[in-house]
């Protein structure tokens, strides 16, 4: 099965679990697996919020109504999010940011009851770095070395500031006028490597996911780390809370055999 057959097949399956026509407001992310999330049955009078340039243009092109975050009234809660990811771990742990919209990603995912994925096979993998080589994270451009400097402190060997289409014009912008830099560091543990005695603290340079996303978040002129970890919405759900979850409840992989493969905190499950 192709890669682009795969993305659909996962988007297919993400929309028949999660998505209900009866919701009011629903999250559109970034990338080019997220166009398919837009084959949905019909309904009437849902907002769809974006999380970026190309994701309102792939709303509208859909024929759908576009709802700008910052225009949301201050009392809603997005009923469901879908995204997709660059790399996902085998506790739901994400990078995003492979097409710089990472920001407006977490913004809108962490608005959401239940923020689900959307992925390719490539991009199930046991820990985040394995294959996916690098960190985004979006950093306002006159702190751009120091954060460099920030960012080999903490162990990333080479971070480099991704470059636009065309090297006369400078790098790449974000749609706040910033710059991604892309850190590699060494593959990241999760908490199930800590609880087995690992210390992920980067002493001995190796970092569990959350203890780096907040040593780089703790960088002055950092806006926002392409890693996505913590508690997911139903996670926050149970202690009594409505949103705020970076990490996906359910991410689904279009796998290269024509299934699905759905990976929740409960482990993996093929569907048919
Ligand atoms: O984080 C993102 C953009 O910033 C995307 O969701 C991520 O890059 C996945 O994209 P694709 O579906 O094209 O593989």
């Amino acid at each position: 099965m192709s890669v682009e057959a795969a993305k659909r097949a996962a988007a297919r399956a993400a929309v028949a679990a999660h998505f209900s026509p009866s919701y009011t407001y629903v999250g559109i992310g970034s990338g080019t697996t997220i166009i398919y999330v837009h084959d949905l049955p019909p309904h009437h009078t849902i907002h769809f919020v974006p999380t970026g340039y190309q994701s309102r243009q792939v709303i509208l092109k859909a024929g759908l109504t576009p709802t700008l975050f910052d225009h949301l009234p201050d009392a809603v809660v997005l009923d469901v999010a879908f995204d997709g990811a660059d790399e996902v771990d085998e506790e739901l742990n994400c990078i995003k940011g492979g097409g710089a919209c990472l920001f407006q990603e977490k913004l809108v995912a962490e608005r959401a009851r239940r923020f689900v994925c959307v992925a390719d096979y490539r991009k199930s993998q046991p820990r985040l770095l394995t294959s996916w080589p690098t960190i985004p994270i979006e950093v306002a451009p006159i702190a751009v070395s120091p954060v460099l400097r920030s960012l080999k402190a903490l162990g990333s060997p080479d971070p480099i500031v991704r470059p636009g289409a065309l090297d006369k014009s400078g790098p790449l912008k974000t749609d706040q006028d910033f710059f991604i830099i892309d850190a590699p560091f060494p593959t990241l543990l999760t908490t199930k490597d800590v609880s087995a005695g690992a210390k992920g603290d980067g002493s001995d340079g190796k970092w569990e996911v959350q203890a780096l996303s907040r040593a780089i978040k703790a960088i002055t002129g950092v806006l926002e780390v392409g890693l996505f970890a913590g508690s997911d919405g139903d996670e926050i759900a149970a202690k009594g809370g409505k949103a705020g979850g970076q990490k996906p409840v359910a991410v689904y992989f279009g796998m290269e055999d024509g299934s699905v493969v759905k990976r929740t905190q409960g482990g993996d499950e093929k569907l048919a």
